[in-house]
């Protein structure tokens, strides 16, 4: 099928060489020269693990092509992705004029039928705004044109994108005509052939579906971090409590590790906007105000340990800090808890040197020389008063405790990510504290 994408981020390059992959013939637009010029290339604008191979298998085989080019890219898909980005506005609401631009480019440009697919997270309500926006711009060059439009959210998790898009757990189609419903099954269909995970539903409920299930995954991580800090009080450990609960199978595992608070180009942005949707419907939804503000408290978790050990005044300490990205796997450092840390740290007086595998370039832009970027993570100890932990990379799971010891100034572990077993790292002769742990 000839398929357009239109953005080239975490979502759109990832649904781009995935439907290629499948033998789709896809064409990707974004308005960014520069992504696109890396692109053309050989490069890949983002860390996302497994992406540069089946983008470069795909561009190879004729599958899969970049290009900045609206007219061209509006004339190649009969299906066209909105994939662009949806950040808050300043009230918290998700500011949708990149998807209406979008939609305008494919009114003012299509000359046969299309099907417009809303990828991106959007609220309720948008999918109709798309559709007045084609059909004005269609009205304006006087011409008639069938064309649909669809809502097909997105669940990729980052650090896992290709891995979640090739195996979803769901595929989610809000769509009202025949026409769109069988063009949409038929691009889903070999991304699932042992089960039918599609699940058509009307467009607003699939809009809705989205925003319900991040809002609901930022809950689990708020509740437990409550629950944690709840622990560090009554002296019980929150990592028997977690497995404790998780076992439940109404519950579950996932989701449920406490830590120095969510961040992400996602969480923090569709709960806000899912309560911003509430408001102008005359609503609050008080769990989600609960959820936010637990979640802007978490952030601080790590800097008030600090301050009851060493005091408010940090001047002349140094900080060693372990993970940059908002998560593993990632150098996506959009809403990263380690950049609330380091700017209070700073604030505070502080110093800090940091270390992450693959986020350093990435938050330069955001911290620039403010900080120290250290080679690797024991480097970042030498003659610190504390490690900081704050993003669960895997190389950090199983450090050489005595050369951690010998390096810090301060034998002082706190990990806002609880990666260790206190007691292993305490024999150690280390200090070390947790979200809690006992
Ligand atoms: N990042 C993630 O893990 C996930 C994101 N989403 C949602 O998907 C959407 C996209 O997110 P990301 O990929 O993270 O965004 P991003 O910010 O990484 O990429 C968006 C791209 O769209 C381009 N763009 C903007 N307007 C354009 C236009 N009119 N024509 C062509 N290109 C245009 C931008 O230049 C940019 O490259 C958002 O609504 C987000 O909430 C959904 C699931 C997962
Ligand atoms: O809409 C989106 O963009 C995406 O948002 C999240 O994916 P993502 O933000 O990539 O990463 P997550 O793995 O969900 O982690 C988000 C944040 O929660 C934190 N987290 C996660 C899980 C946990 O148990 N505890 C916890 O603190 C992570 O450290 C991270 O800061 C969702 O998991 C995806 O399903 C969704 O598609």
């Amino acid at each position: 099928m000839k398929i357009t994408v239109i953005g080239t981020g975490y979502v759109g390059l990832v649904t781009g060489a995935c439907l290629a992959e499948y033998g789709n013939d896809v064409v990707c637009l974004d308005l960014d020269s520069k992504k696109i010029d890396l692109l053309k290339a050989g490069g890949i604008p983002i860390y996302e693990p497994g992406l540069d191979t089946i983008v470069a298998s795909n561009v190879a085989a004729g599958r899969l092509r970049f290009t900045t080019d609206v007219a061209e890219s509006v004339q190649h898909g009969t299906v066209q992705f909105i994939a662009v980005g949806t950040p808050p506005d300043e009230d918290g609401s998700a500011d949708l004029k990149y998807v209406l631009a979008a939609a305008r480019n494919i009114g003012r440009l299509m000359t046969d039928y299309k099907v417009v697919v809303d990828k991106s997270t959007v609220p309720v309500g948008t999918a109709e705004k798309v559709k007045e926006a084609i059909a004005e711009e269609l009205a304006a060059r006087g011409v008639k044109l069938e064309f649909s439009v669809a809502s097909n959210p997105e669940f990729l998790k980052e650090g896992a994108a290709v891995e979640d898009f090739m195996r979803p757990d769901r595929i989610v189609i809000g769509a009202e005509d025949e026409r769109a419903i069988h063009v949409m099954k038929a691009i889903y269909h070999p991304f699932q052939r042992n089960h039918d995970r599609t699940l058509v539903m009307d467009i607003r409920s699939a809009e809705l579906t989205k925003y319900a299930a991040n809002a609901m995954l930022a809950t689990r991580i708020s509740f437990m971090n409550e629950i944690a800090n709840l622990a560090e009080k009554l002296g019980a450990d929150v990592e028997h409590v977690r497995r404790g609960i998780g076992s439940d199978p109404r519950i579950g595992y996932h989701f449920l590790y406490p830590g120095c608070g969510y961040g992400g180009s996602c969480f923090p942005k569709d709960v806000q906007a899912l309560q911003q949707t509430a408001v102008e419907n005359g609503m609050q939804l008080k769990v989600l105000n609960a959820v936010e503000s637990v979640n802007e408290g978490q952030k601080q978790v790590l800097l008030h340990k600090l301050i009851s050990r060493f005091g408010d005044d940090l001047s002349g300490k140094r900080f060693a800090v372990w993970g940059l990205a908002f998560k593993p796997r990632t150098d996506d450092m959009r809403e990263a808890p380690s950049l609330v840390l380091i700017e209070a740290l700073l604030a505070h007086g502080a110093s800090v040197v940091a270390f992450d595998p693959v986020a350093m370039t990435e938050a330069r832009r955001h911290l620039g020389e403010r900080i120290t970027y250290a080679t690797d993570p024991i480097n970042a100890l030498e003659g610190a008063d504390a490690l900081l932990i704050v993003t669960e990379w895997k190389q950090f799971q199983v450090p050489d405790f005595e050369v951690v010891k010998a390096k810090l100034k301060t034998p002082l572990i706190l990990d806002g990510r609880n990666l260790y077993e206190p007691a292993f790292v305490r024999q150690h002769g280390l200090e070390y504290d947790a979200i809690g742990r006992r």
